[in-house]
């Protein structure tokens, strides 16, 4: 489960993350959605403990979340990335990042996570010959081979082709069927509409709506329900 309350997360004098407070259960995948700039990745960087918040508090699984907090091993995250060593080939940099978690190679999830990724042959290519979407791909296995209860993933999706999306799509509606809990970011309205059970809609730092996706959708597109929630938010501020 994901907790965030009362949320702020200031960058000097500009506020990127106003008290926002939502939650996500086990089962659930939350769609976190908004504008460019709306805070997206500057929630998600506070949840995982890559970052420290202004104000207000995070939890995952009933537990505070700071760097290096125990619960933090029981979450996969794809956020920008980590830096893979360009020398080594992909598969030495995942047991590389593996190693930093003290636990013994192979990790739980790794046969599941490398079908995920596709990468067949490239794994043992050196990383630094990678195209953005094989680093892509590599990314979300480091992510996934632990078997994380709970996954914090900001667009994902991005530089995968559509049979990619669609695997992707399919792991993350499993992984919730099987009690995961699931945070995921995008632009790509259509997509998310077939994979989210809620959503969690932000404009300029703070919430703008929340809830099950049909609730919000209201019969529409998520992309009208999108354009609509965000412009309301907009004509209330001017
Ligand atoms: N490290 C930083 N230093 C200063 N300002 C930052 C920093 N990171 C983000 N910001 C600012 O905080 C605001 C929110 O950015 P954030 O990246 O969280 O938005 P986002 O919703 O993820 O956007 P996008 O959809 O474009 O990825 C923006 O105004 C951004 O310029």
């Amino acid at each position: 489960m994901i907790r965030v309350e009362s949320l702020s997360k200031r960058y000097g004098r500009d506020i990127a993350v106003d008290r926002l407070s939502f939650t996500v259960e086990p089962g659930q995948v939350c769609a976190l959605l908004g504008p460019n700039g709306a805070g997206k990745t500057s929630t998600m960087r506070v949840l995982v403990g890559l970052s420290t918040p202004s104000a207000g508090r995070v939890g995952i699984l009933g537990e505070p979340v700071g760097l290096g907090a125990p619960v933090l091993r029981r979450v996969g995250v794809l956020i920008d990335g980590p830096a893979f060593v360009p020398h080594l080939s992909g598969l030495a940099n995942l047991r590389l990042l593996w190693s930093a978690t003290g636990r013994a190679w192979p990790p739980p999830a790794l046969d599941e996570a490398l079908a995920l990724a596709g990468l067949g042959a490239h794994l043992e290519r050196r990383t630094g010959r990678y195209s953005m979407g094989m680093r892509q791909r590599l990314t979300l296995a480091q992510a996934l081979m632990r078997d994380p209860d709970v996954l914090v993933l900001d667009e994902p999706a991005n530089g995968l082709d559509p049979a990619e999306v669609r695997a992707l799509r399919e792991h993350l509606v499993a992984r919730a069927g099987r009690g995961g809990t699931v945070l995921v970011s995008s632009h790509q309205l259509a997509e998310v509409q077939q994979v989210a059970t809620h959503a969690v809609v932000m404009d300029r730092g703070r919430l703008a709506a929340a809830g099950p996706l049909g609730d919000l959708l209201g019969g529409r597109s998520l992309e009208d329900a999108f354009l609509a929630i965000t412009e309301g938010s907009t004509d209330a501020a001017g």
